[in-house]
């Protein structure tokens, strides 16, 4: 009798880590060795990033007033401008650096890209210049998967037209996880998760989420963190948490789960 073993592809599952503005300017060594210890378990990475912080200080030096609605920068015609030269012109390329310096091959990339991200206005009436993501192409985040190079994409999206629409980095985070099917999504920010009333949160479910934010405990750059979250988690992904660079903080988990702990 003949034995062969099995000929079907193997599918490397994906994670999708979201880096905040917060955090890029001092990612530490062990965020890198953790980088490459996932890869060498076999998982490929998809890397999707903010920068608000370098866009609050671009907008200041030009004078711009951008005001944020529940984590959401309204950006006006100056704005949007200034959002997309400093996502691919300045924090993207830095980021690329670092990664590659780290000896982690990536490669930089924004909704314009291969049509990376289509998008449409959110609301152009409330937003301005702010984007949802109606596709992702896949196609070419697989194919770069599949040569272990890794995508490093700024959250700017692009309209059929060519417009440029700026949309948060936990958004784009979230739309990536859903479309490649990650195995796993990692919002890191500059915080060891959600914290309320003090205490970090080891768990936290929708039903929770939903009550923070009504009773005020989750506010601006959290909110669309969470929202994302908790889309991502009841499309299935089976590994939803928002953490620091050491990779520890709170796990989103369905509202059918009891046990849900507070970490001091
Ligand atoms: N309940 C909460 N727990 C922790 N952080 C919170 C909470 N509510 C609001 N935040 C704020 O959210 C911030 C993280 O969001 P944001 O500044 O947008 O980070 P990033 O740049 O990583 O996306 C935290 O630094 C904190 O100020
Ligand atoms: C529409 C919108 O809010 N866009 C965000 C994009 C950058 C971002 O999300 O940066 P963080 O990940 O550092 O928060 C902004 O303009 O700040």
């Amino acid at each position: 009798m003949i034995t062969s073993k099995s000929t079907l592809p193997t599918v490397r599952k994906k994670i999708v880590i979201k880096l905040g503005g917060s955090t890029l300017e001092g990612l530490n060594k062990a965020f890198f060795s953790n980088f490459k210890n996932l890869q060498q378990e076999g998982f490929d990475i998809i890397i999707t990033h903010g920068g608000g912080p370098a866009i609050n200080r671009e907008l200041e030096k030009q004078g711009i007033t951008s005001p944020v609605l529940n984590g959401i920068r309204v950006t006006n015609e100056d704005a949007i401008n200034i959002v997309q030269s400093t996502l691919i012109g300045k924090v993207n390329p830095a980021l690329v650096g670092e990664l590659n310096k780290a000896g982690i091959m990536a490669i930089g990339l924004n909704g314009f890209d291969g049509l990376l991200l289509q998008s449409e206005f959110l609301e152009k009436e409330t937003y301005g210049y702010v984007g949802k993501v109606t596709a992702v192409n896949t196609q070419l985040l697989n194919r770069l998967c599949k040569q272990q190079i890794v995508p490093v994409i700024a959250c700017i999206g692009a309209t059929i037209d060519g417009q440029a629409l700026n949309i948060n980095g936990d958004t784009v985070a979230s739309e990536v996880a859903l479309a490649v099917e990650a195995e796993s999504l990692l919002l890191v920010t500059d915080v060891s998760g959600i914290r309320i009333e003090g205490e970090y949160q080891d768990k936290a479910t929708p039903a929770l989420i939903d009550q923070w934010i009504e009773e005020g405990h989750i506010y601006g750059g959290m909110i669309p963190k969470v929202q994302g979250a908790v889309q991502v988690l009841d499309a299935g992904v089976p590994s939803v948490q928002i953490v620091d660079d050491r990779l520890t903080g709170t796990m989103i988990v369905p509202s059918s789960e009891k046990n849900v702990a507070v970490r001091s």
